[in-house]
């Protein structure tokens, strides 16, 4: 498997403040990467450093290969960049601003025009090819950005909160866009403060608070690992519940936590045989249930046991 980036105990110090705190992380070719964090937690300093918009303080960094610090020209040439501020002219149309960016990034006029037409095809823009882009809503200047970092066929894509500030369905194309892109090929680094987006969209998600990286992982491995599957019982009579919470610690040395509007007790169980047998233990102490439901915890759950915010 070839490594796409590689960065090792990597740091961003400014005047007085450290924004990336030693991060070591290695993405694979082909994957979604997610970096997945609150306001301020770093995201976007580790993925200037990465796109050698700002220097590295400590630590390093390889893209393909190649030294982010000591050899920028050739990482420039692998990677396209959506930022979060937009890097096209409002007052140039859609074909214009991708022309123009084929030919900073090279390409000879012929070239860049063939390039723009099927960039706009690929995001369903050509309708739109001959407007002005202040005349484009938020979700169609953002797949435009999208567009113009892809004129020269990057192998690496950084994406810098790509939905933040669009609307559930403008959201949603994105990720569809988003996807179909990897499908074609492209390794994609993106942030984003939305857990919803990190499940829906990474093949692995690390999380960063405050400049450090907390845990890292598949989403299904960070939901197992750090947040184990949560058995809910309903009971059936609320008189049951003391007797209920005592045989539980009791037996299986468990805290249940009670959702008291539905007599309902949640425990998280590493173990899911054990399930069975508590179930039995009801049974056995007459204890009714009404229902009883198995489920994963979600990305939220995991976020905030990781994170403590
Ligand atoms: N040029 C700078 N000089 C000083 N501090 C900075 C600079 N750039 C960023 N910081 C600080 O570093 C920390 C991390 O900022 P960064 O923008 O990387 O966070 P982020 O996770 O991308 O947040 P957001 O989601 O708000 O973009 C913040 O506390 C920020 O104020």
């Amino acid at each position: 498997m070839t490594i796409a980036i590689q960065t090792q105990n990597i740091r961003k110090d400014f005047k007085g403040k450290t924004a990336v705190k030693g991060i070591s992380l290695t993405v694979n070719e082909g994957e979604i990467f997610a970096i997945l964090g609150p306001n301020g937690a770093g995201k976007s300093t580790l993925l200037r450093m990465l796109s050698t918009l700002t220097s590295i303080s400590s630590g390093s960094a390889h893209i393909f290969g190649h030294n982010v610090a000591t050899n920028s020209a050739s990482v420039r040439q692998i990677i396209g960049l959506t930022g979060q501020d937009a890097t096209v002219d409002e007052n140039l149309t859609a074909f214009e601003n991708l022309t123009i960016f084929g030919r900073l990034n090279g390409l000879n006029k012929r070239t860049a025009k063939a390039r723009g037409i099927e960039l706009l095809e690929q995001f369903s823009l050509s309708s739109a090819a001959h407007k002005q882009l202040k005349t484009f809503s938020g979700g169609m200047k953002r797949r435009l950005d999208l567009a113009v970092s892809l004129i020269a066929r990057p192998k690496l894509v950084f994406l810098d909160e790509p939905t933040t500030g669009l609307d559930p369905r403008t959201r949603g194309e994105m990720w569809t866009t988003i996807r179909e892109l990897v499908a074609n090929g492209s390794t994609l680094l993106l942030t984003t403060q939305y857990l919803e987006e990190a499940d829906q969209l990474a093949d692995k998600i690390a999380i960063i608070d405050r400049g450090k990286l907390i845990a890292e992982g598949t989403p299904n491995e960070l939901k197992e690992t750090l947040a184990p599957t949560l058995f809910e019982l309903s009971l059936e009579d609320s008189k049951d519940i003391p007797d209920a919470q005592s045989l539980i610690t009791s037996k299986f040395g468990l805290e249940a936590n009670m959702l008291p509007e539905q007599n309902t007790l949640s425990l998280p169980m590493k173990n899911t045989s054990a399930m069975t047998d508590l179930l039995t233990s009801f049974d056995e102490a007459h204890i009714r249930l009404a229902s009883f439901s198995v489920r994963k915890p979600t990305l939220d759950e995991v976020f905030l046991e990781v994170t403590g915010n």
